[in-house]
């Protein structure tokens, strides 16, 4: 099912276990960052909203998605957390730096969860253009933050 016949902000809260007890840290790329911010905030709200205390979500910042990978690195092994979120929004342009990146980054991300015990959760955007990101940081697809602030609930409590 494409994004366009899902909306990424609806999810059962009964059916989510209370995150009370968890922390969270969230990795966030600070290249579209108006993007990056927005996606923040809805993973935010949706983990608050499920019970996490703000006091359990850990944030740090690093350029771009290609150094998501080092920063939950450096997050899952020297905080104590249960997840982590790796947000970014990666726009394709003139050159083939795009796919490079895209690759990359969720290959790097997809070797920690192999490589480590904490899951991380993949919330970066992929997009060809502006307006798909902001169609799926708030917009008329939803916040792909919440999505990824599920996931990392769901996983924690695997
Ligand atoms: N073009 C985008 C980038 N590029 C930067 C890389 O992620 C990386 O920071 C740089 O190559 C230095 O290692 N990053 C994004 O997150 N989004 C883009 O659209
Ligand atoms: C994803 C990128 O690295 C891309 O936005 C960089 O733009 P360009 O390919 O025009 O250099």
């Amino acid at each position: 099912m494409a994004t366009e016949n899902k909306n990424l902000s609806v999810y059962d809260k009964a059916a989510i276990p209370n995150a009370k007890n968890l922390r969270f840290g969230i990795v966030v790329s600070e290249w579209n960052e108006t993007i990056t911010e927005a996606l923040y905030q809805g993973a935010f709200e949706a983990l608050t909203d499920c019970g996490a205390l703000p006091d359990n979500i850990l944030r740090w910042n690093v350029p771009g998605s290609f150094e998501l990978t080092f920063g939950c690195k450096k997050m899952l092994t020297s905080q104590k957390v249960d997840a982590v979120i790796a947000i970014g929004s990666v726009i394709r342009g003139e050159t083939s730096h795009f796919d490079f990146v895209c690759s990359a980054t969720a290959q790097g991300i997809k070797d920690l969860n192999i490589a480590y015990d904490i899951p991380v959760i993949f919330c970066v955007l992929t997009d060809d253009n502006l307006q798909q990101s902001i169609d799926r940081s708030g917009g008329k697809h939803g916040n792909k933050g919440t999505e990824a602030a599920i996931a990392a609930i769901k996983m924690a409590s695997i």
